[in-house]
């Protein structure tokens, strides 16, 4: 149960009276959530989630809402947040920020078929076109910079074998992304995995949970996508849903030279963050609520399999 901050009705039919969405009717907690505490919210004229936060940079969240405000505006299917009469979306409620959404239709899919592939693949190839001109500012919170320091916190809870591994892979990527090929940036979700989409059934309701939105490399993205959609359980790439993803993202926006060079090495990296974070959570920083950590060991092997196959050829572009 993730609900970390109960709330009672009075205080949401408070809250809710800054804006225009109507009165309320039902609050349900919602269990899913890791990090933040969500609330499914009825009233008498629509669906919606009400999120308070509850850890992070809480400075970071204007970043959030006006990169979820562009996207919106530019007609992606993300919950743009709701602003009260004044125009204002973040507020305080509990002692938390707080913001409140549209609540979008549909369920993370588990074994996503090639049609919702192509849907995400497609959505996140309108996205990253128009995130490239979005002017906000967010440093990407878990690339190379970060990988460089933090990896250090975790080698003392490895085997021998698999801090060589680390090792060795992070000082490749210093190696190969240190001199800096020109790769294109723009706006990122950074944590596109499967449970942060909404699918009714092929339809793609949303992408939700932007709280590691940022600004960077976009390649980045897409490999977090492929890595997490992808793979099958021995972590090899799954050759079909791969192609289904990224033909209908190139469709949209191809991949640069540079990208397509940098493709598997981005591909390792972005398996490597996982594990890495993964690793964080279990030994060196786990939350102060009780939750089953997500397993290091998936990325680990997926790591593997990325060094052991390399990557699959990219498909051709339709152009
Ligand atoms: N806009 C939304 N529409 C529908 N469901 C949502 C929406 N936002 C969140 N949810 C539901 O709430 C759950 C938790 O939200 P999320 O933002 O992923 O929380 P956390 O960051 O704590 O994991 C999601 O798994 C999803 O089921
Ligand atoms: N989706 C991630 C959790 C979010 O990553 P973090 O770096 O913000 O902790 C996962 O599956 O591990």
């Amino acid at each position: 149960m993730a609900v970390f901050t109960p709330l009672t009705d009075p205080q949401v039919v408070e809250f809710l009276s800054r804006f225009d969405a109507g009165s309320l009717v039902s609050l349900e907690g919602v269990p899913a959530g890791t990090e933040n505490t969500t609330f499914f919210v009825t009233t008498d004229r629509r669906e919606l989630v009400l999120t308070l936060f509850e850890q992070g940079e809480h400075e970071e969240l204007p970043f959030f809402v006006e990169l979820l405000d562009y996207l919106d505006e530019h007609r992606l299917p993300v919950p743009g947040p709701l602003h009260d009469r004044d125009g204002v979306a973040l507020h305080a409620l509990a002692g938390k920020p707080a913001l409140l959404f549209p609540k979008l239709p549909g369920q993370h899919p588990k074994e996503p078929n090639l049609t919702q592939c192509r849907e995400l693949g497609d959505t996140l190839g309108r996205m990253h076109v128009v995130s490239r001109h979005f002017p906000g500012h967010r440093p990407n919170p878990r690339d190379l910079h970060w990988l460089l320091p933090m990896h250090h916190k975790v080698l003392v809870y490895l085997s021998p074998q698999d801090q060589t591994l680390m090792k060795d892979e992070v000082e490749i990527y210093q190696g190969f992304f240190g001199n800096a090929p020109d790769l294109p940036q723009g706006a990122l979700h950074g944590d596109l995995f499967r449970d942060n989409t909404l699918f009714d059934g092929d339809r793609l309701g949303g992408l939700i949970d932007f709280y590691n939105g940022c600004t960077g490399d976009l390649l980045f993205d897409l490999a977090i996508v492929i890595n997490d959609w992808a793979t099958d359980t021995d972590g090899r790439l799954d050759a079909a849903r791969h192609d289904a993803i990224l033909a209908a993202y190139q469709a949209r926006r191809p991949l640069t030279d540079a990208e397509r060079d940098a493709w598997p090495m981005m591909l390792r990296l972005t398996a490597l963050r996982y594990w890495l974070s993964r690793l964080l959570v279990v030994y060196v920083d786990p939350p102060a609520h009780d939750l089953t950590p997500h397993d290091p060991e998936q990325f680990r092997t997926i790591l593997k399999a990325r060094l052991a196959d390399g990557a699959l050829p990219l498909p051709e572009v339709n152009e």
